[in-house]
């Protein structure tokens, strides 16, 4: 399935202005379904059950959320209440409580009357800055991946990435992928391996699904295979996406991503983190102190997609207990650089 365009801003205002539209991911990559959001609930809803997804895009739709909420009631309480509705729909990503702290201030001293309209001034804006921020994470990732295909210009540079960090996942760009992006459209011979990235699929569904769209060369891989591939010299670098970078640089990340770290420093793969400073978070000291989202069991004992007929069906995997963390944390002294706005990073 192809969208207009290689990629594409995946939230925006209503056209009357009141609401947004997000592309509903748990549909991708089968069907391209828009899904119209009017309400604070509504909001919550899509973030908590991932229609909408990635710490970037959670904390844009979480700020339209209290826009929303503003525009049916602009008191304290009320807003309040929408704001913890909110913020505990993902526990996580770092980018979720900022968003909704950026929109608290813009309205903070305004008379009632005032309120929704800064908010969804605020929600444009944190928009807006997002994809700027995006943009230039690409331009020094694509320095970066130009030297790293300078030393070896005579075959392709190998990426591998886990999970989805791309435009999906951010108001457009992406930050793992806006490097990458950038490096294919100037020439430079770029390979992804798409980590599949169990249980909800989200490189196999949803990265490759962009990388299709972009034109850019790849192939999915079942989670584990990484360590081989870099053993054998088939991965020049990693570039992962995070939900939250604490003070001391500690990466917390999509499931999985702590075992490619490990397995990229036994190799001497570089392993690099893209990051915005929306999603760096000083106040918290390290790693552990990140609260885990632990979800359904039934993300990892059901598969769902489209059968030979193209109808959604559900199997399952397994009849046992099943444990489902949704991120795990990658020490600062595995990561080799971070990707940022402002450059290349060894320390945050
Ligand atoms: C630019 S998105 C960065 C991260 O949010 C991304 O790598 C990730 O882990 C997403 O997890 P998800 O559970 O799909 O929201």
């Amino acid at each position: 399935m192809i969208l207009e365009g290689r990629h594409t801003r995946s939230i925006a205002r209503t056209t009357d202005g009141k609401g947004i539209r997000i592309l509903d991911q748990r549909q991708l990559p089968w069907e391209i379904r828009w899904a119209e959001l009017r309400d604070v609930d509504a909001a919550a809803v899509a973030i908590r059950e991932m229609w909408t997804r990635g710490a970037p895009m959670i904390g844009a739709t979480a700020a339209y959320g209290l826009a929303m909420a503003l525009a049916v009631d602009a008191g304290d309480a009320g807003m309040d209440v929408a704001y913890d509705t909110l913020v505990e729909t993902r526990p996580t990503a770092i980018n979720l409580r900022w968003a909704l702290d950026q929109v608290r201030a813009a309205v903070a001293g305004l008379p009632p009357a005032e309120r929704a309209a800064a908010a969804f001034a605020r929600a444009d804006a944190i928009c807006d800055e997002d994809a700027g921020l995006c943009r230039s994470i690409g331009e020094h990732g694509l320095a970066l991946l130009r030297s790293l295909h300078a030393k070896n210009p005579g075959r392709p540079l190998n990426i591998l990435t886990h999970c989805n960090a791309g435009w999906l996942a951010t108001v457009d760009y992406g930050t793992a992928t806006a490097p990458i992006y950038l490096a294919h459209d100037a020439g430079i011979p770029v390979h992804v391996w798409v980590d599949e990235t169990r249980p909800r699929n989200q490189g196999a569904l949803l990265t490759a699904f962009e990388l299709r769209n972009h034109g850019v060369p790849h192939t999915v891989i079942a989670d584990n295979a990484g360590g081989l591939l870099m053993m054998q010299g088939q991965v020049d670098a990693v570039i992962v996406g995070t939900d939250r970078v604490t003070a001391n640089g500690d990466v917390c990340n999509k499931i999985g991503t702590y075992l490619k770290a490990l397995a990229a420093r036994d190799n001497g793969v570089p392993f690099y983190v893209a990051l915005p400073y929306t999603t760096f978070d000083p106040a918290t000291a390290r790693g552990a102190d990140i609260p885990i989202e632990a979800r359904s069991a039934e993300e990892v004992t059901r598969l769902t997609g489209p059968d030979e007929n193209g109808r959604i069906a559900t199997i399952r995997v397994t009849d046992s207990f099943a444990l489902n963390p949704a991120f795990d944390v990658t020490p600062a002294r595995l990561v080799t650089g971070y990707i940022t706005e402002r450059g290349v990073l060894e320390r945050i």
